[in-house]
């Protein structure tokens, strides 16, 4: 006999460019029930609006409802360093999984003390997705044989920059050349940087850790995509990657493989097989 299993419940923590696209890319697969959208009170006539454009039957609201009968079977965190201590923290202790995209937000070690315990209490598990970034499950294992050296560099266009520290350092619009806006730890980088270095302390919580990463984020007039850099070596050997991202549309500071990571982290909860 055919077992027909009921879809995933999933609830999204931010509806802006990637949790709009992350349920558009959900859409017509029937293992995943998008059952609830959570955004920042600013933003809920946005969030509802983006939902009836796809024609999503979904509760929007400012906080996730975990109680019984509509507690999500998993939560999805797209919405920016202030969500995860707002609605990770409380899922996870209420056992609910999490997969998180704002890993910068780690680089506050109470914060990430606080999700390792609340993780603990409800017996569920946070997920750090890889984002925009790849080459995460090599760096996460090679880390067991030693490391000796992670760097990261973030190469965007120069107005992806604008709302950093970087805009107060350089006239970012008239960037002529390359201009290296931070040279320092992954912590650092994910503190300074809350929208635009959450790879970075990805890359640090993979490999060396977020005090022990190189990170430099480059402001490039040269480059329309966001470019990530990874170069380790270890016992395994070494490992050198770039990525060129497309940015999105919505949102030039955050690139579209970010969403497709999500999707994948989704569809990885819904399925018998994961990959
Ligand atoms: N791991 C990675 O590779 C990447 C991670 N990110 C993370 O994803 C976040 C979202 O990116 P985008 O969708 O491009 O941003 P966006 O600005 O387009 O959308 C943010 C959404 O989150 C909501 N929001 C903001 N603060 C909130 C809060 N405290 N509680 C609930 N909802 C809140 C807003 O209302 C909006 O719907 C970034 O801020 C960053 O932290 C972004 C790019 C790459
Ligand atoms: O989306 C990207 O290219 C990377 C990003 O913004 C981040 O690391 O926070």
């Amino acid at each position: 006999m055919t077992r027909v299993q009921a879809p995933l419940t999933l609830a999204v923590v931010g509806f802006g460019a990637i949790g709009e696209a992350l349920a558009r890319a959900l859409l017509g697969d029937d293992r995943v029930r998008l059952a609830q959208v959570v955004v920042s009170p600013a933003s809920l006539d946005a969030a509802q609006a983006a939902c009836a454009a796809l024609a999503l039957d979904v509760r929007v609201a400012s906080t996730l409802d975990l109680g019984p009968g509509q507690r999500p079977d998993l939560v999805v965190e797209c919405a920016g360093h202030a969500a995860v201590l707002a609605h990770v923290l409380p899922a996870l202790r209420a056992g609910i999984p999490c997969a998180m995209a704002s890993v910068g937000a780690l680089h506050d070690a109470e914060l990430f003390a606080q999700l390792e315990a609340a993780a603990q209490e409800g017996g569920a598990r946070l997920q750090l997705v890889s984002g925009a970034i790849g080459a995460i499950d090599a760096l996460a294992a090679a880390r067991f044989g030693g490391l000796d050296e992670v760097t990261y560099v973030g190469r965007k266009p120069p107005l992806s920059w604008t709302g950093t520290p970087a805009e107060q350092a350089f006239d970012l619009a008239r960037l002529a050349s390359p201009q290296v806006i931070f040279r320092g730890s992954a912590r650092e980088a994910a503190r300074q940087f809350p929208k635009n270095a959450n790879v970075a302390a990805t890359v640090s919580l993979a490999g060396l850790g977020l005090d022990r990463t190189q990170v430099e984020l480059v402001a490039d007039p040269g480059v329309t995509r966001n470019v990530h850099a990874v170069i380790a070596r270890g016992a395994f050997g070494r490992l050198e990657l770039q990525m060129e991202n497309l940015p999105l549309a919505a949102n030039p500071k955050t690139s579209a493989l970010t969403v497709y990571s999500l999707v994948r982290a989704v569809r990885n909860a819904a399925v018998g097989i994961a990959i």
